[in-house]
């Protein structure tokens, strides 16, 4: 909140209150549709219906770009209609999001098939042919989204897998009762509340002074080198969580570091990634790769990564059967970080 407020300020007073104005009751207005049934459902009768199955968010093409396809109640009850089922299963569908005049948006997982819901799984193709659509894998789309669709679907993607795998009350083993926006689920015989989880994740881009460290794991498509990126353990606070991961990933001591910015990150499950630059001293900087999280980790000079990021389009292999750097896709954080540090090099910013 007082970050709208301070970029606004800055600017100009009056937009500063009207920014933060329709800010605070988006906000009041979302926190009321969590807390209230039945404000929620009122709400589903006007707002707009996200698709997906098993996970993957119901997607248009046009201009080769994907678009994101909108359903109001009426036409989703339409749909379950039409493939036998009835308007019962909207109370899976969870909030995500609201528009500047108050339009609730919702994801509903059309595939999900729990092992006690009554509500079977709709047929993939069928339904894809019907609504002249496709779910696609989010991991696939990433590419082609523009960065508020993509937060969109991550959002819903995280909350609708939330609610999959957390049906049962981990302490009496009877069935969790979700709210109408999903915000929590309820144990009906002891009370327990469960609320969504994301695991808090630190990722670290470590520099020498001149040279940024970069590592790729087993499962990174060839050539892909990211920044150094761990779980924190219970009991630890930002700065040990990169002190230790760079630490034992690596074998290097870190000096000094500083935050940077955060993402939420639903693969594969929901991670808050925190990050940050880090230093390490200078003479000290032999890497020691940890070969049992990691495949390779090497220092790359400004011009490696200067190009890296230049690069566009699918990478191509050499022949002699190595692969030019590349580096994670912009929506992910790790490309924040290492273009922050690129223009730390010269002093300049870089266009998106
Ligand atoms: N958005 C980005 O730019 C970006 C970049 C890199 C990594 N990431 C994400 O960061 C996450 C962590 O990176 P990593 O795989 O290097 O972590 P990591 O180095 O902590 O290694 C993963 C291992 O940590 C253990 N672990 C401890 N707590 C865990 C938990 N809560 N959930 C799962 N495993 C846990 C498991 O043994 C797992 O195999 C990954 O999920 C990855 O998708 C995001
Ligand atoms: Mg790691």
């Amino acid at each position: 909140m007082s970050l709208y407020c301070g970029i606004a300020c800055t600017r100009r007073n009056l937009w500063c209150s009207r920014l933060l104005s329709t800010y605070v009751t988006k906000t009041r207005y979302l926190f009321e549709l969590k807390e209230d049934d039945d404000a929620c459902k009122k709400a589903q009768q006007t707002g707009a219906f996200y698709l997906f199955h098993n996970l993957a968010p119901l997607l248009q093409t046009a201009d080769r770009r994907y678009t994101i396809p909108r359903f109001s109640l009426l036409e989703v009850e339409r749909l379950l209609h039409k493939f036998g089922q009835d308007a019962q299963r909207v109370e899976d569908s969870v909030l995500i999001g609201c528009s500047e005049l108050h339009e609730a948006w919702f994801a509903l997982d059309l595939g999900l098939n729990s092992s006690f819901s009554i509500h079977a799984s709709l047929p993939r193709s069928e339904v894809e042919t019907e609504l002249k659509g496709s779910f696609t894998e989010l991991r696939k789309a990433l590419f082609q989204l523009n960065s508020m669709d993509s937060s969109l679907l991550f959002t819903a993607q995280a909350l609708l897998r939330w609610h999959d795998g957390h049906q049962f009350c981990s302490k009496s083993g009877q069935p969790t009762k979700k709210n109408i926006a999903g915000s929590k689920r309820v144990c009906p015989s002891n009370n327990i509340i469960y609320y969504p989880q994301m695991a808090p994740v630190v990722i670290t881009l470590v520099s020498d002074g001149t040279r940024c460290l970069l590592a790729r794991q087993k499962s990174f498509p060839k050539g892909l080198y990211s920044a150094l990126a761990g779980f924190c353990d219970i009991g630890e606070n930002v700065e040990e969580a990169v002190q230790r991961e760079v630490a034992e990933e690596v074998g290097l001591e870190v000096e000094s570091m500083q935050y940077s910015a955060s993402q939420h990150w639903p693969f594969p499950n929901s991670s808050l990634m925190i990050a940050c630059h880090a230093a390490v001293k200078p003479g000290q900087t032999e890497i020691q790769v940890n070969l049992r999280e990691l495949e390779a980790a090497a220092w790359f000079s400004y011009e490696e990564i200067a190009t890296a990021l230049s690069r566009k389009g699918p990478y191509i292999q050499q022949q002699n059967e190595t692969f030019p750097l590349s580096l994670p896709p912009k929506l992910a954080i790790a490309h924040q970080l290492i273009k922050e540090w690129l223009e730390k090099q010269t002093g300049a910013s870089l266009s998106a």
